[in-house]
């Protein structure tokens, strides 16, 4: 018995600070999360705080999976495959995300979920034996009180209960948890943090080595270029397209895009890779562009279709969970600008309504990706991609109207560069 409750000890102490952290279970999409801490002994508490975790874990037995590893390529990988699992094997509705973190500690945060309401959960004995997820069941004793049942591995490999623990209220902290670990795990800061993922990601998919090969020879990151590069962004359907086409005719400018056509060939299959490695894969397309535009603003001005506030807009706004008001407010680090990459000298956001969006998506009818598809069908993410666009600095983009048509936001577009870039 000692042997195999000090085997379990050494796994909570890989673990550390267990205690210390706090838990928040994302119940509604729209509301704040049920924030709960832990503590060795039971506490005086108001039965409003117990009705909240009754609600919570009440009826049949309730687990959380916690991702727990501090590396952040197995954390993806490990995510989004207990995610897949998990959503294959469980009833709609049963599977809530819950984040556990260190109040406002950047980097702290392990994603996980809580399963409501099961007799027994999918692969409980293998998540218990492996030494990345640490899995919790949810008890109320006879006094009423809520505890967490902490499981581990024991010497002769069966599953131990090694602690447990009082739900206690917590606090709701400053910054929402999901905001964290966005800087280095969603939004990648400089190519070399991008390239290092990259170098990972050929364990997984080795056709990246091709794309890095690609990526080392053909790299400039220097602007020489006098020519002004103007970049347009904005939702997918706002226009960008048909404004690009016509804004390079009428300045007589080089087209290029993020990502660059010759990331083609890779990127359906990073699009459905976890969000670290998609997002390090856009991240690099970003680099290559910037390299291409170096040289074509020699020559011309130069109009980029979708460039680095795109990059950060969609991978803010899928990172952070729930409301609006969750993103990291104006003027937060993660909305700075890398400092190695090429800074262009005016953006523009177009912005139509919602109404006129789904209009003029339904008109093209092309097929979408995973990620479009749920910014047609999620109003909250598509605000929280405007929003993000709108915060993103040095250079924060100008906000144009692109309801009307054609010809009028081109001349609209026309004048702004005139006045910004002397052209
Ligand atoms: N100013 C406008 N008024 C009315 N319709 C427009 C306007 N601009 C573009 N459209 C139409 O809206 C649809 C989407 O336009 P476009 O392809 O240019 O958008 P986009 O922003 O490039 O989309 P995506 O990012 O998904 O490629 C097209 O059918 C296009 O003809
Ligand atoms: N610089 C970029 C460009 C695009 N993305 C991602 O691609 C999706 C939209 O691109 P479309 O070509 O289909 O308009 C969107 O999901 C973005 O996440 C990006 O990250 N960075």
């Amino acid at each position: 018995m000692f042997l195999r409750l000090n085997m379990a000890k050494r796994v909570l102490c890989r673990l550390g600070q267990w205690c210390s952290r706090v838990f928040a279970v994302e119940c509604e999409p729209n509301s704040d999360p049920v924030y709960f801490g832990l503590s060795k002994n039971p506490q005086a508490s108001l039965s409003g705080e117990q009705q909240t975790f009754e609600k919570i874990f009440g009826g049949a037995k309730s687990y959380s999976l916690h991702i727990c590893t501090d590396d952040r390529f197995q954390r993806a990988m490990r995510y989004e495959d207990l995610k897949n699992n998990l959503i294959s094997a469980l009833p709609r509705g049963s599977l809530l995300d819950v984040f556990s973190f260190l109040p406002d500690v950047k980097n702290s945060l392990f994603r996980g979920f809580l399963i409501k309401d099961a007799e027994a959960i999918p692969m409980f004995h293998e998540l218990v034996m492996g030494s990345w997820v640490n899995v919790c069941t949810y008890v109320q004793e006879e006094d009423g009180q809520w505890w967490q049942h902490l499981w581990s591995k024991s010497e002769d490999a069966t599953e131990v209960l090694v602690d447990k623990y009082c739900l206690v209220p917590a606090r709701m902290p400053q910054y929402h948890p999901s905001t964290l670990n966005i800087m280095g795990n969603d939004v990648f800061y400089s190519f070399g943090d991008a390239h290092k993922v990259m170098e990972k990601s050929v364990e997984i998919i080795p056709e990246t080595k091709e794309l890095l090969e690609l990526v080392d020879q053909n790299l400039t990151l220097k602007r020489d270029g006098q020519f002004p590069v103007i970049v347009i962004e904005g939702l997918d359907a706002t226009g960008k397209t048909t404004l690009t086409r016509s804004l390079t005719a009428e300045l007589s400018a080089a087209l290029l895009g993020s990502p660059p056509q010759c990331l083609s060939p890779w990127r359906q299959r990073f699009d459905s890779e976890p969000a670290l490695l998609r997002r390090a894969f856009y991240a690099m397309g970003n680099y290559i562009t910037a390299s291409q535009i170096a040289v074509a603003s020699q020559h011309s001005p130069v109009v980029v279709d979708r460039y680095w506030h795109s990059t950060a807009a969609y991978a803010i706004a899928t990172a952070v969970a729930g409301k609006v008001s969750n993103l990291p407010g104006p003027g937060s680090e993660v909305y700075r600008w890398p400092s190695d990459l090429l800074r262009p000298d005016l953006v523009l956001l177009l912005t139509v309504s919602p109404e006129e969006r789904l209009r003029r998506l339904s008109v093209r009818g092309v097929e979408k990706t995973r990620e479009e598809a749920e910014l047609e069908a999620n109003h909250l993410f598509r605000t929280k991609v405007e929003q993000a666009y709108k915060r993103v600095e040095d250079p924060a983009c100008v906000v144009v109207d692109a309801s009307p048509p054609p010809d009028q936001v081109l001349q609209q577009v026309l004048l702004l560069i005139r006045d910004k870039c002397h052209l």
